[in-house]
């Protein structure tokens, strides 16, 4: 503001300006009396956010100004809608006394909300993460390379990594799914991230490399950061030193909880592209909701720190063969002996000790926090003993890592009431017997009226004056009152403090100690109990690394007894996970689509190796061509991750990716049409699958025409088995393709069957060898209310195009019986494909059947307009 313009301002204004100009992109919420305001644009925008009243508050520099207000006490509720909504909130509070303030009461930033950075319970989704991500790019051999780093202010969980190019990117935002993202104003990939709020752009020298490498030394107290094994990640350092800056500076205090920084290594779990992660429906459905999804059906964790840990391991299943087989041992012993169900007892005490300890260790915890630190203290040995006698290797290092703290334990029961207060301003929280200053402070205030009845008796009876009363009035505090008539016998050491008509009234020494006792023993106690409740969280900070390390073991131990549950409810098998190439599985399930449908669930088998590692899978619409191939997907996910899965058995190899190409979404806002997302997600898959990977592709080609569709659905598969040798799952409506089978040496046919019964299609969803002979596309479109005349029309139709294309419709298109080949071009050697392809020339054939007018044919006429036609055909 220039000083022109700033004289034009009130004082006030003059310095809501100097706050807001430090915040210009923050809400800023200015304390006045007992509301924050808001002015001018932060108060439209919150007006409209938070639907309250836009009005205005007299005029600075000629103008009105615009203002919304908010009553202090509802500013919390406020606060976390704006957040939830991400938006940041910087509250400005009253710092100077109002009483002796010359100009504006002084007012100083006491706190910054952003989406990234809350601990605050009131603020937080208790099962998912919330996340503080920080972007940085750099180009190398001319390939952009994005540095990832993020944080978990409400665990102090901290990682970084790298990877290459866009789609990685988009990628791993889809899998973090960040509430905040820093960049810096230069970032070059600014379109990718598909965040609407909650991006905060730095100056570029925030991500600067030498700095944060000093940020992050500094933070962990550390010489350099080869001990993190993150010293060749540049970028990833970058983005780390700008993001401990930015958490530092909203919270206006160390991080002590951060004590550490993880390096993902892309190579040790297996990738999950964006696209499959929403397809798969981990823990999003595809229409954005949490309902009949993975999470879902498989959370029952006892602890929301479980829960947000299985969720973690659900998108990052991983591929080390030695961690999967420990977790699998534990799930394994959890469940023979029955012992989940002691686990999910005990560990529901513990609660979100996680999140507990990082308010603990940013000094924001509240007396509520302590009391269920101290329940969770107490279990631990009751899980410590539940856990010796077990014979998993990984639950005796669990159990060395869950360490009790009998001291802290004890200290925490003798210190806090049994019901402590919401907030530590009001106190109330220290038991009786925990502080003797603190008791005599407390009980100075309540016991006042005893004491002073007590000294009016002795008073009365050493003195002999039977008038004689202990009192107290506001102005002069506490007095001996003694009737004007007996007032000469007033011992020496009475004090005349005041003379009234009858009476007068005295203090004494000892009486003068008590008033100075009680008058300031309410906020002598107040700020005992806060220095109190201080000294309380420095003695838990001491031992913030041992509850740290307890608190992730115990969130381990939760998932893991949360997988033994489901593999014990929901009948799971134990995966044999290996190196060797096949998948196979017997009896498999979809966990999810089990549980929802009434009628019980048809299991099916696969059987993938080198000689078999393609399927073709045709079958009626509603089928379960999907339900097969995604089941088969989340049996492979969750094998990874060391859950049992829901098969009689299974025998995995370990893979590197899973790709899905599903379902139809146009991406609008990205400017992709429906047909544009299918090829780019399929050029991904060609481009990016490796021998090792696991792909699903479910009619591929049908969002263009059908020869443009079955072409490029014809070379992928070609391209697949042949160049790539994965393991797919094609499903298709294109019979044509299922010829393919017979001539790739690695391709088969699966088919999954109906039957009609008296008019009726009845879906078997069983999978059996073979193609489809009959795809039941009007059965199932009458099934689904197409009207009636419409699908007599159809029928007509379709005979129609029999007749004019010379083919027979996939409706019943019989297996063919060639014998393999393995011909590299295979769209010229395929009868059935020419046959299609010829469709072209035939043309002008349907031309002449459309034009004849049968109803005014006699049957003579007829029979020669075919004769014609057929001599044409030949
Ligand atoms: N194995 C199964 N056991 C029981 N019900 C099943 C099974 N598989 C599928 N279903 C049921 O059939 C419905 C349709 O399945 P799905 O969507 O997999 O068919 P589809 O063959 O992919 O159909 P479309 O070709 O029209 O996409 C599912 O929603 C489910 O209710």
């Amino acid at each position: 503001m220039s000083k022109k313009s700033a004289d034009s301002h009130t004082p006030m204004m003059r310095q809501y300006f100097g706050l807001k100009s430090q915040h210009p992109n923050q809400l800023l919420f200015y304390r006045m009396g007992d509301f924050y305001e808001l002015f001018y644009d932060d108060a439209k925008r919150a007006a409209q956010l938070l639907d309250i009243t836009l009005t205005a508050r007299g005029h600075s520099g000629g103008l009105p100004i615009p203002m919304a207000g908010i009553p202090f006490h509802a500013a919390e509720n406020y606060i976390a809608r704006l957040v939830r909504m991400g938006e940041s909130v910087v509250v400005a509070e009253q710092t100077g006394d109002p009483a002796t303030s010359k100009g504006p009461v002084e007012r100083q930033i006491a706190r910054i909300v952003t989406p990234g950075t809350i601990s605050d319970e009131a603020f937080l989704e208790e099962k998912r993460e919330n996340l503080l991500l920080s972007l940085s790019h750099q180009s190398r051999k001319g390939l952009d390379v994005f540095g990832f780093s993020y944080l978990d202010m409400a665990s102090g969980r901290f990682c970084l990594f790298e990877v290459d190019g866009h789609e990685s990117l988009s990628s791993e935002l889809q899998r973090l799914s960040p509430r905040e993202i820093l960049i810096s104003e230069d970032f070059p990939a600014r379109d990718t991230i598909n965040l609407e709020k909650g991006i905060c752009e730095l100056g570029p020298w925030h991500f600067d490399y030498e700095s944060s490498y000093r940020q992050l030394i500094q933070q962990f107290n550390t010489k350099d950061l080869s001990g993190f094994g993150c010293e060749a990640l540049t970028a990833a350092i970058a983005s780390a030193g700008a993001l401990l800056q930015y958490a530092k500076d909203t919270q206006r205090s160390a991080l002590p909880h951060i004590q550490s920084i993880t390096v993902e290594h892309k190579d040790d779990s297996v990738l999950i592209d964006g696209a499959t992660r929403r397809n798969l429906e981990i823990d999003i459905n595809l229409t954005g909701g949490t309902s009949n999804t993975l999470v879902e059906v498989l959370d029952s964790c006892a602890t929301p720190m479980g829960s947000r840990l299985l969720k973690r391991w659900l998108h990052t299943p991983i591929r080390d063969l030695q961690e999967i087989k420990e977790r699998q041992t534990v799930v394994a012993e959890l469940k023979e002996k029955h012992l989940h169900f002691d686990f999910e007892a005990s560990l529901k005490k513990v609660g979100d000790l996680e999140r507990i300890l990082s308010r603990v260790a940013l000094r924001s915890a509240r007396p509520r926090d302590l009391l269920r630190l101290r329940f969770a203290l107490e279990v631990l040995p009751e899980i410590n003993s539940l856990l010796t006698p077990l014979s998993a290797q990984r639950l005796a290092d669990l159990n060395q890592r869950i360490i009790a703290q009998p001291e802290l334990t004890d200290t925490l029961t003798k210190a806090l009431v049994e019901n402590p207060p919401s907030v530590v301003r009001d106190g109330g929280i220290f038991a009786k017997g925990f502080d003797d200053e603190l008791d005599e402070l407390l009980s100075l205030s309540s016991n006042a009226t005893d004491f002073l009845a007590e000294m009016e008796r002795s008073e009365k009876e050493r003195t002999g004056i039977s008038s004689l009363k202990v009192g107290f009035n506001r102005v002069h505090g506490y007095y001996i009152e003694i009737s004007r008539l007996h007032s000469e016998q007033a011992p020496v050491e009475y004090i005349r403090r005041q003379t009234l008509k009858n009476a007068e009234r005295f203090i004494t020494p000892e009486l003068k100690t008590f008033e100075d006792k009680a008058l300031s023993a309410k906020s002598k106690s107040l700020a005992r109990e806060k220095e109190l409740y201080e000294n309380l969280l420095d003695l838990l900070n001491n031992s913030l690394r041992e509850l740290q390390t307890t608190s992730q073991a115990l969130a381990q131990l939760d998932v893991l007894s949360n997988f033994a549950l489901q593999a014990d409810k929901l009948n799971f098998a134990c995966p044999e996970l290996h190196n060797n190439s096949g998948i196979n599985i017997i009896g498999g399930r979809h966990p999810v689509v089990e549980s929802v449908i009434s009628e019980p669930f048809v299991p099916n088998d696969l059987d993938l190796h080198d000689g078999r590692s393609l399927l073709m899978i045709t079958g009626p619409n509603m089928g379960g061509k999907s339900t097969y191939m995604r089941q088969i997907a989340l049996i492979t996910l969750l094998a990874h991750t060391g859950s049992f899965v829901p098969a009689e058995s299974a025998s995995i190899s370990v893979v590197d990716r899973i790709f899905t190409r599903m379902g139809s979404s146009d991406d609008l806002a990205g400017g992709r049409s429906t047909f544009m997302v299918e090829m780019t997600e399929t050029a991904n898959i060609l481009n990016n699958a490796s021998k090792n990977s696991l792909v699903l592709m479910d009619e591929v080609g049908r969002g263009t025409s059908t020869f443009d569709g079955l072409s490029l659905a014809w070379s992928a598969v070609d391209f697949l088995a042949r160049e790539l040798q994965c393991y797919v799952l094609f499903a298709t409506h294109y019979f044509e393709l299922t010829t393919l089978a017979d001539q790739l040496e690695n391709a088969a046919n699966v088919h999954l069957t109906a039957t009609e019964y008296e008019d009726e299609i009845v879906f078997m969803h069983k999978v059996h060898e073979g193609p489809a002979s009959q795809s039941y596309g009007l059965q199932v479109a009458q099934l689904a209310g197409v009207p009636r005349n419409v699908i007599s029309h159809a029928k007509l139709k379709l005979q129609e195009l029999e007749v004019t294309t010379g083919i027979e419709s996939s409706e019943k298109a019989q297996p063919t019986n060639q014998t393999k080949k393995g011909i590299h071009h295979p769209i010229e050697s395929t009868p059935l494909q020419t046959d299609l392809f010829a469709m072209a020339e035939q043309n002008d054939l349907k031309a002449q059947i459309s034009e004849l007018d049968i109803d005014n044919m006699t049957p003579i006429e007829a029979l020669n307009a075919l004769h014609k036609l057929k001599s044409e055909l030949n």
